[in-house]
Order: structure tokens, then sequence, then C-alpha cells
């Protein structure tokens, strides 16, 4: 079952078949794709970042990028919800769609977009406030006022971010008094606040320690469920252990997009082999 990127001699990247093939070579359904990306590039002013991308993102499901430090995972990540263009000099060419719509539109409401595409980050950024108003801070933005429905909401993403039990009796204490693994989950709790579809982290555990990374590897495959997850990481155990797809980059380019068991076990190009076996990154 493998969905494998495979480079062409004209440099571009060839986008999987529509259709998947089992380990028997019988073909399935292809997975729904919440976000498709098409030949995708992306400059920092005069400096081109990332290189003809394409990549169906799965719905509900986790996918990994993993590679070398600078090859653009982060810059990939940001496109996806338009966030990297708050640099003004960046840059881009090619189509991100979300659930079929172009989001380079100019009409694309960009507000709607970082909505539905919530991102968490590589350090624990709660706002200097208490938890609750942490977690009712997006809804109270969309206009959410009543004190009963912001009770709710906040329960919700707790318990949806697996912190509740932990924080049901510290919700007016600051968010900075907590532990970073708290802090992160307090985060993960902000984004399913305004119920996004689709969430982005980047490095969420890199800050962590052991048992705090655990939880929030726990709470990825538990979100899976209601949400599609891409998550840049360092770690190929962790992508390996969490993820169902992994993406490999190198120097901007996407080199091989696969089942992560496929990947790790299977590699198609030499260089994710050399990279997923240590000879180089
Ligand atoms: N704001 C920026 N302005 C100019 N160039 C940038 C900016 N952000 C990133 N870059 C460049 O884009 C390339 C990709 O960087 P990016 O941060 O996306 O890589 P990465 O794979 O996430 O790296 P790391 O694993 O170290 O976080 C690098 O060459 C980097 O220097």
């Amino acid at each position: 079952m493998s969905e494998v990127m495979v480079k062409k001699k004209n440099n571009t990247v060839n986008k999987a078949s529509k259709r998947e093939e089992n380990s028997f070579g019988l073909q399935k359904e292809k997975a729904n794709h919440i976000i498709e990306v098409n030949d995708l590039n992306l400059w920092y002013g005069s400096d081109q970042a990332l290189y003809e991308v394409n990549m169906d993102v799965p719905e509900k499901q986790v996918t990994a990028i993993i590679g070398p430090s600078g090859c653009g995972k982060s810059t990939f990540l940001k496109t996806l919800n338009r966030m990297v263009e708050m640099v003004p000099v960046v840059k881009t060419s090619g189509s991100i769609k979300y659930r079929d719509q172009e989001i380079f539109n100019r009409k694309y409401k960009q507000e709607y977009l970082r909505t539905k595409v919530g991102m968490v980050f590589q350090k624990p950024n709660p706002f200097p406030k208490s938890v609750y108003d942490n977690v009712a801070y997006g809804p109270r933005i969309h206009g959410i006022k009543k004190k009963e429905i912001l009770d709710q909401i906040v329960e919700k993403s707790l318990k949806g971010a697996a912190i509740w039990d932990e924080l049901k009796d510290r919700l007016h204490e600051n968010a900075y008094g907590l532990s970073g693994g708290q802090q992160q989950r307090v985060c993960i709790a902000r984004a399913l606040a305004v119920e996004p579809d689709v969430i982005l982290m980047d490095e969420p555990t890199s800050a962590l320690d052991p048992i705090s990374t655990a939880k929030v590897e726990e709470l990825v495959q538990e979100l899976k469920e209601k949400y599609s997850i891409i998550i840049v990481t360092h770690n190929m155990q962790q992508a390996a252990r969490i993820s169902d797809k992994t993406a490999f980059f190198l120097n901007g380019e996407l080199i091989e997009f696969a089942d992560t068991d496929h990947l790790f076990q299977n590699p198609q190009d030499k260089r994710t082999e050399d990279y997923i076996t240590g000879r180089f990154g």
C-alpha cells in the first residue's frame, strides 16, 4: 500500500497515482485528500526554498514531514495555512487546495483558512493569561460571549487535548505556571477550540521531556479520529511511531512520500535510504 513519489528526469516530482495498491497489488479506492498541493514553489526574496512540491494530504490520518535541517519542512507547513506570507518577501507559485478550494485565490479568506487549518508550534506559546482565557481566546474573537457556551468549549477542548483532568481545578491559574508539557497541551486545546479540520504541528515535542512527549504522541493518535494532522519532526522514531504517511524533504524538494512503514522499510530513493539510515543529515 504505497503512495510513492517518483522523481522524473525533468526534475519535477510526479504525483502519486490517484489509486493506491495494497500489498497484493490489488487496487483500493484512494483515501480522501483534505489538502492537495500541486507544483508548489516558494521563494524568500531571490532564494528558492521549495521546488515543485506535489503532495496529497490524506484526511484523518497523521502525515509526518522529515528531512535534514533547512530542507524546507517548516516553510512547507506554514505554506499550508499561508502563515509563511507573514514574511514580506515570500513569493509562491503553484496551487494548494483545501477541500477543493484554491487557498492562493485572492478571494479566499485567510481568517477562515487559519481557523480550519490550525497550528501548534515547537515551543509551547500560551498567552500570559489563565488556562481558561487561553482556550476561550479564539471563540471570543469569533464573537462567542456567553459564559455557558465558552465553559462548554473550554471543557470540550481541554478534554480533546487530554488535559482536562489535570487542569479542571486550575482553569483560572496563569498558563505560564504550568509545566512545558501541560502548556503544549493547552496550546493544542487552544487550537481545537475554534474547531479546525487540520492541525499543523511544527516539532511539537522538541522542547518536551520524554514523559510529556509520550503524552503528546498518544494525544496525536487520539486526535486523528477527528482531525487530519501534519507533523514536522526531526525524530525519525517519532515519525515511525505515530504517522500513517511520511514525506521526506531534501533541499526544498519532496523526494519521497509513502506509507510510513513502506518508506522506512523499503525506501524507493537512495537519498531517503541514506537519510533514514543516518548516512547524512
Ligand atoms: N524568514 C525567512 N527568510 C529567509 N529565508 C528563510 C526564512 N525562513 C526560512 N528560510 C530559509 O528557507 C530554507 C528552509 O528553511 P525551513 O525553516 O523551512 O527548514 P526546516 O527544514 O524547517 O529546518 P529546521 O529543521 O532547522 O527547522 C532555509 O534555507 C532557510 O534559511
